[in-house]
């Protein structure tokens, strides 16, 4: 099941309720056509994109078909996880690519879930690349080892248990560097990490800051939503820094990438 966006699912919100109060066949028609151009822009989008590994597409599939309520149950997840909280084809195609591009030698992942982007940006890694990924849950650490074992790129990847942003203090303190840093665990932390990255140097020159769910579940541009104060602090937070540049690409729920002014403005000739 795809990403479906706020504007998208609002979409089938009013088909629902013309198809429930009756309205004129061309509103109804007019409404479905742009339902279905969401859709067909999504398949082409998926189609114009290349198909993933076999052991991402095994995580894929283990991410849909594991058993969430029963990982909850017995105390292994804070909450009912969805399966859709993974990156998915699209923005695991668009993390190797940029990978390949950039060629960081370590990548800080903040929120490993089932090894999905992990393992993606894995790929495009040299032999003694490395992937460290922060996740809360020792359970899914087991769980996505499990699911990535049969991948040679599988041993780029290593794991740390905690809570993010503790680790990232420890690595701090110990004066560790990453080239890349790719945050998805908690939204809360996203401010912070990125204080982490520039003001105390955990991202190393030249580094590249991607963030997953720039639009904080669609929070950033829906002056109701519950994430909506918490999306405009990260963005004025950010906008407040003449030293950073940043792009905001609206693939699922929006990556911002973030990087120094310097690494991206050049001298004039
Ligand atoms: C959206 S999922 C990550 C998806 C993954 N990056 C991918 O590309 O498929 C978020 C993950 O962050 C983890 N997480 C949430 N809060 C955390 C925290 N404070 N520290 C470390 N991990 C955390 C969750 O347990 C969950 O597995």
């Amino acid at each position: 099941m795809a990403f479906k966006s706020m504007p998208a699912r609002k979409l089938d919100e009013a088909i629902k309720l013309a198809e429930a109060t009756g309205v004129g066949s061309e509103l109804m028609e007019t409404l479905i056509a742009a339902r279905d151009m969401f859709q067909r822009r999504d398949d082409f989008t998926g189609e114009a994109t290349s198909d993933h590994s076999k052991t991402l597409a095994k995580i894929e599939h283990g991410t849909y078909h594991h058993d969430w309520q029963g990982f909850y149950d017995q105390g292994k997840i804070p909450w009912v996880y969805r399966p859709t909280m993974f990156s998915g084809r699209l923005e695991g195609q668009f993390l190797k690519s940029l990978v390949s591009i950039h060629k960081p030698k370590r990548i800080l992942e903040v929120g490993l879930f089932t090894g999905y982007g992990a393992l993606s940006m894995a790929e495009a890694l040299p032999a003694d690349g490395e992937v460290v990924s922060l996740e809360i849950c020792e359970s899914l650490k087991t769980l996505a080892e499990e699911l990535c074992k049969e991948s040679h790129h599988a041993k780029k990847i290593r794991v740390e248990v905690g809570p993010a942003m503790e680790t990232v203090k420890r690595f701090v303190a110990a004066g560790e560097k990453f080239d890349m840093m790719f945050l998805d665990g908690d939204k809360k932390d996203y401010l912070n990490l990125v204080k982490v990255a520039f003001d105390e140097n955990l991202l190393s020159e030249d580094g590249t800051v991607l963030v997953d769910n720039a639009y904080f579940i669609g929070g950033a541009y829906n002056p109701d939503h519950p994430n909506h104060s918490i999306a405009m602090e990260f963005l004025k937070e950010v906008k407040s820094r003449p030293q950073l540049h940043y792009v905001m690409l609206p693939m699922n729920d929006g990556i911002m990438m973030i990087r120094r002014m310097k690494d991206v403005e050049r001298e004039a000739a």
